[in-house]
């Protein structure tokens, strides 16, 4: 990995935190209130957080920041239950005016090798703009619905949901960070993170007031058994709001719920779309076949949008094939180009007879089918069909009818979405 000429790469260590938030103000446009940095700068994960400096003074004032990256360690939830580490990428931004000179692409080396270092089997991340990730070889993992619902949209009834109790609170990292990692450790889902990593755990509960903007500060549903096991929970705002005829319309938003059965769904949903004086309810993220689509008596209620969710980039290639299950059984040679890790290539033996996976290399042997790192990426959760992207003339079938065995073994039974946006 090369580093542009007249800029440094370097860890960045916590009493630079201001120093990142700035370069993040100038790249993501806005102000920083004071008040704010200190929320800001808990979420900042510094054992993983790496910047460019200025180290040539035509450039600038040596050793100002002219970009910055950084990291979350997640163990992320993949079809057949297992649980594979993943680096969770995210605060990167290049001061405009150090912009197109290779900043990114340099920290985008960085940061793979050092996934790939730790024994990270991938590298996830939400996309600023879509465009930007792909040449690093990121595919679209995940696809989320987010809904709007009108308040008392009726749900069918689920046995046993009414019996579970709510709490409504704000949220603490003190008070709700061991419920969340307890709940996002039983959530089967692909795509769902636990938050076993300090880091990843406290920015959730980072809530600076830029991020209400006209809604209140940051609350929590949790829902629990009778002898107070929690079995759901929903981090949500509202923003309170009356019409021009005096009516009370207000929103509740939620970016981030779970539950771990079908009562604790409902019994979460019950809540939410009945808290007085609010009109709507927007839901997000929602996977695309989330049950409470399925409990809506009427489903046209929900107004959708579907939009990307989490881009995956797989940067060991056999580690995450045989940790994910397959769905049929499957006897495949597939060959996986990189760029930027020849020794993804394989050709790789992919056999499954009783779900799990079984990989191997095959130096040599002609493979059935090339699939490029973005295209098994994307199709890794098992939300993309690589059928389909076989038919955008994405995955090369060399063996006829590979596509289709492979396609199928790779399925999902249930549609994957990361439920914490980073
Ligand atoms: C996971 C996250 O944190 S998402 C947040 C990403 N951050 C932002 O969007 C904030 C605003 N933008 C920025 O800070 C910067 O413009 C960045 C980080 C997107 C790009 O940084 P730069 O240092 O300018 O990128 P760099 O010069 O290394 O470009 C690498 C390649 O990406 C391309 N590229 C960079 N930005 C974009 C973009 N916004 N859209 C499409 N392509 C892009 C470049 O053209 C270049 O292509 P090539 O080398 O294949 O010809």
């Amino acid at each position: 990995m090369s580093v542009s000429p007249g800029y440094r790469l370097i860890s960045l260590a916590p009493d630079r935190a201001n120093d990142m938030l700035d370069v993040n103000t100038w790249a993501f446009t806005g102000e920083m209130r004071a008040e704010d940095l200190e929320a800001y700068a808990s979420e900042i994960p510094f054992s993983r957080t790496r910047a460019m400096e200025i180290a040539d003074p035509t450039l600038g004032e040596v050793g100002d920041l002219a970009g910055v990256a950084a990291s979350y360690t997640y163990r992320m939830r993949v079809p057949g239950g297992a649980l594979v580490r993943v680096a969770g990428l995210t605060w990167v931004g290049v001061h405009p005016g150090h912009r197109r000179r290779g900043l990114l692409r340099a920290m985008m080396g960085d940061h793979l090798a050092d996934a790939r270092a730790r024994g990270e089997v991938a590298s996830a991340l939400y996309a600023a703009e879509t465009e930007i990730y792909q040449r690093f070889g990121y595919g679209l993992a995940a696809r989320q619905m987010d809904v709007s619902l009108p308040r008392g949209a009726d749900l069918r009834e689920v046995p046993g949901a009414d019996a579970l109790r709510a709490r409504i609170e704000d949220a603490s990292l003190e008070r709700h960070g061991g419920i969340l990692a307890d709940l996002q450790r039983r959530m089967e889902r692909p795509g769902t993170p636990t938050l076993d990593d300090g880091d990843a755990l406290r920015a959730r509960f980072a809530d600076p007031g830029a991020h209400r903007r006209d809604s209140e500060r940051m609350r929590i549903l949790t829902i629990e058994q009778t002898h107070g096991t929690p079995v759901a929970y929903a981090l949500f705002r509202r923003a309170g709001k009356w019409d021009d005829d005096g009516l009370p319309s207000g929103t509740v938003h939620t970016w981030s719920f779970g539950a771990v059965d079908p009562a604790a769904t409902r019994r979460l949903w019950s809540v939410l779309l009945d808290l007085d004086l609010m009109g709507t309810v927007k839901a997000s993220p929602l996977a695309l076949d989330d049950p409470l689509l399925w409990l809506l008596k009427d489903p046209r209620a929900a107004r959708a949008r579907v939009r990307d969710n989490i881009w995956l980039r797989i940067v060991d290639v056999p580690a995450a094939l045989t940790a994910r299950e397959y769905l049929c059984p499957v006897d495949a040679v597939v060959s996986v180009p990189d760029p930027l890790f020849q020794d993804n290539a394989g050709p790789w033996r992919v056999t499954s007879r009783d779900g799990e996976g079984h990989v191997e290399a095959a130096p040599g042997v002609e493979p059935d089918v090339v699939i490029g790192v973005q295209e098994l990426s994307a199709a890794y959760l098992g939300g993309v069909s690589l059928a389909s992207l076989a038919a955008a003339g994405l995955v090369e079938e060399r063996t006829p009818g590979a596509v289709h065995a492979l396609a199928a073994a790779f399925e999902s039974t249930s549609a994957p979405v990361c439920n914490l946006f980073f």
